[in-house]
């Protein structure tokens, strides 16, 4: 993601790059990748003196769910605006960062998904939850990703039980011969991770009712899918004072 960040705001007539930083070696290859050598990378895990030395106005983070919350703190404090597609930040995480931001005044977003095409499938799915509330996500990803549910399944959940009728679905004595058989639960319905070589990002979700099935689903087919949606929050996130979690609440929808 971060390769495809740096392309994107190289090849965008309204964006500067101010640096790249990587932690590892690793970092090289998004420079030459990038077509702008290794200059623009740092390779350091100390990014609040990057910060303070270069004073960029966005910071953009693809990591890891164990630093995303520091470095989003780190950022805040120093009065630059974290634009936020790493998944596996807790709700109370992300509370806590809301605070922060709003303590500080200064704008964040965190966008569970950046491609337009996936949030559009999950504000679709609260809308379809209200009228057909007997509901699973089955969300799909290959299988380097460290997080499961994935942010995507997270925030489609969250919308959904914001709209759905509270219920507890399928068979009150249902009982699972193998255990995690039927996934995750939350919410009174379930959330189902597959992970394997071959797929990208992909998601479904499923809804049953009577004599009929609505399926909606969405495929992040490259890395590329999510570079519009990454533009759109830098931009926006220059006229924000607080947080903002989830792409949906800067679109108009
Ligand atoms: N919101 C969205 O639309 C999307 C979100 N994502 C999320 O973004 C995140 C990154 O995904 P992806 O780019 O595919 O993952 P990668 O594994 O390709 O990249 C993760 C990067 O984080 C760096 N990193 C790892 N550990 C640390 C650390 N301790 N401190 C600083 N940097 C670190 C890695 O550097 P190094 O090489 O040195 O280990 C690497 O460059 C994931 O959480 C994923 O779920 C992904 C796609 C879309
Ligand atoms: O790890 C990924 O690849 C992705 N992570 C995000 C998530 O957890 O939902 C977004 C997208 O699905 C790709």
């Amino acid at each position: 993601m971060g390769q495809e960040v740096v392309k994107m705001i190289q090849s965008s007539d309204n964006l500067t790059l101010v640096r790249g930083i990587s932690r590892s070696q690793y970092g090289k290859d998004v420079g030459e990748v990038a077509g702008i050598g290794p200059i623009g990378v740092t390779f350091t895990d100390s990014l609040d003196e990057v910060l303070a030395k270069d004073r960029p106005d966005v910071l953009v983070d693809f990591t890891v769910p164990d630093v995303v919350k520091k470095n989003m703190e780190l950022a805040i404090d120093a009065g630059v605006r974290p634009v936020v597609g790493t998944s596996g930040l807790s709700e109370e995480e992300i509370q806590e960062l809301q605070e922060l931001a709003k303590k500080k005044g200064v704008g964040a977003i965190i966008a569970p998904n950046f491609a337009i095409g996936a949030v559009l499938m999950m504000v679709f799915a609260a809308k379809a939850a209200k009228y057909m509330p007997h509901v699973e996500i089955i969300e799909m990803h290959h299988d380097q990703k460290l997080d499961a549910p994935s942010g995507t399944a997270v925030k489609t959940a969250e919308l959904i039980a914001q709209e759905r009728e509270e219920l507890k679905q399928g068979h009150p004595e249902e009982k699972e011969t193998w255990e995690g058989a039927r996934g995750a639960y939350k919410n009174g319905f379930r959330v189902h991770s597959v992970r394997l070589p071959g797929l990208v990002a992909h998601q479904e979700v499923l809804f049953g009712g009577s004599g009929q099935m609505l399926t909606l689903r969405h495929d992040s087919l490259n890395r590329e899918s999510f570079m519009p949606g990454v533009k759109l929050a830098v931009e926006k996130v220059m006229e924000l004072d607080r947080l903002v979690y989830g792409l949906e609440n800067i679109l108009d929808l």
